[in-house]
């Protein structure tokens, strides 16, 4: 039996929920992701996770989860890469600094709507642009915000790392057992705490 109705296409959210014992039903659900006017990166990815939760939860019975990644640089979001070029740009942007992660998560229950965003610092080597037309080619930047996976090749880029792994790679597990317990979802530890 389904805990939890998971709006999200990522196959990377599904398997971070298994991950900590959560069965989810997917509906992948696709909105507007283009950011507001002067709209903060944070307000952004709440927004959206929001969203996401909120178009699928009169759907089904269950609560609904929604969250949504963005790799923020010097203020500006950087969005999924368009095609090789755009990736470039944003890996070459990226190569020997610190960016933030920010992801939120949204989860719609009995007790309404409820948010965290949660804000990761990565830290990514300095890269050759022989590595990154080299990434490029691999498929892996696709479907990435900042056209990086942390959970796959890009490891090796990456030199450190200051917050949440697992919200980096789609979701913060942490602040989403916090929430789904909010929310009346039973977790593994439940009866244990
Ligand atoms: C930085 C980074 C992002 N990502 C992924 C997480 C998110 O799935 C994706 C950002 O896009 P999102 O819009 O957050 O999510 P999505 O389009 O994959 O799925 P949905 O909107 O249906 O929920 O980038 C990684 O997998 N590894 C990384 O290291």
């Amino acid at each position: 039996m389904p805990q939890l109705c998971l709006a999200s296409a990522s196959p990377r959210r599904r398997d971070l929920l298994a991950s900590i014992g959560v069965s989810v039903e997917v509906y992948p659900c696709d909105i507007d992701e283009t950011p507001h006017a002067a709209e903060s990166a944070r307000d952004y990815v709440v927004r959206l996770a929001r969203e996401k939760a909120l178009t699928v939860a009169p759907l089904i019975s269950l609560p609904t989860l929604g969250s949504d990644t963005a790799v923020v640089l010097d203020g500006k979001i950087l969005g999924k890469p368009t095609d090789q070029h755009h990736a470039a740009s944003m890996l070459k942007a990226l190569s020997g600094r610190t960016h933030q992660v920010l992801t939120g998560v949204a989860v719609s229950g009995p007790h309404g709507v409820l948010t965290r965003c949660v804000e990761t610092r990565v830290t990514l080597r300095t890269l050759s642009n022989v590595e990154i037309s080299a990434y490029w080619h691999t498929g892996e930047p696709l479907d990435k915000a900042g056209g990086y996976a942390i959970q796959g090749l890009a490891a090796v880029f990456v030199a450190s790392l200051q917050g949440s792994y697992s919200a980096v790679v789609g979701l913060p597990l942490y602040e989403t057992a916090a929430l789904l317990r909010q929310q009346g979802v039973a977790l593994w530890d439940g009866k244990l705490t």
